[in-house]
């Protein structure tokens, strides 16, 4: 946080629950929504203004995150949050990476982009790497254009045939290490305890809340 943007004008402006969610998926707006609450900060969806959906043309999660944030809070007047965040698999060399909602396709079928993840590990022969880890930047962004923006990792292993219907994405595919169930298996509780997304906002939470 810059001088010239203190902490105190931070919660001032956050307290009366102005905040939007820049993010057109359903199951992160939840995933937020459940890591606000306890800070009594109601969260409006991008969806219920209008917002468009940027064109994701940034090269790290962080430059996505902050240009979807920017856009949203320019466009809103208000402060707005966004995610970037994705599934990164060692064997494919980080592949989905910035690009695992677009492996989804148009239509978001999540089930042909995991089986698209596991075919191209198993390409890779019998003894290709099972690690994976998901990241999520997350980018707060005012609408006089200053932004920052925070990221968070969990380390995992694929699992083959998908597991549980919690979640969203490529949650039924990845159990985190130390764990024996998936991510699309555990309770949404147990998840926000530990997930990527949990991570980048106990950071945000340290620089703003
Ligand atoms: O906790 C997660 N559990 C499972 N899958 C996940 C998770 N976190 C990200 N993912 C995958 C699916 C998502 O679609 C993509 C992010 O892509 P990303 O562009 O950041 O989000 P998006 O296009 O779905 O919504 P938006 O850009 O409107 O926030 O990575
Ligand atoms: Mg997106």
């Amino acid at each position: 946080m810059s001088d010239d943007f203190g902490q105190e004008q931070a919660i001032r402006k956050l307290k009366p629950g102005r905040l939007v969610i820049a993010s057109h998926n359903p199951g992160k707006v939840r995933e937020i929504a459940a890591l606000l609450g306890p800070y009594g900060i109601e969260p409006i969806s991008a969806a219920s203004l209008d917002l468009p959906e940027p064109e994701e043309t940034g090269t790290t999660f962080i430059a996505n995150a902050e240009l979807k944030a920017m856009q949203a809070a320019d466009l809103s007047g208000l402060p707005a949050l966004a995610d970037d965040s994705g599934l990164c698999v060692e064997a494919l060399g980080g592949d989905p990476g910035l690009f695992s909602a677009r492996w989804a396709g148009p239509t978001k079928d999540f089930g042909m982009a995991m089986q698209l993840v596991w075919d191209g590990v198993q390409a890779k022969g019998p003894d290709a790497s099972h690690s994976a880890h998901f990241v999520c930047a997350l980018a707060l962004a005012w609408p006089d254009g200053h932004v920052e923006a925070f990221e968070g990792r969990i380390d995992g292993t694929l699992v083959w045939p998908p597991r549980g219907q919690n979640g969203f994405g490529y949650d039924a595919m990845f159990q985190p290490l130390d764990h024996a169930i998936s991510f699309g298996e555990m309770d949404p509780d147990a998840k926000h305890a530990m997930s990527h997304r949990a991570k980048a906002f106990e950071q945000l939470v340290a620089a703003v809340i």
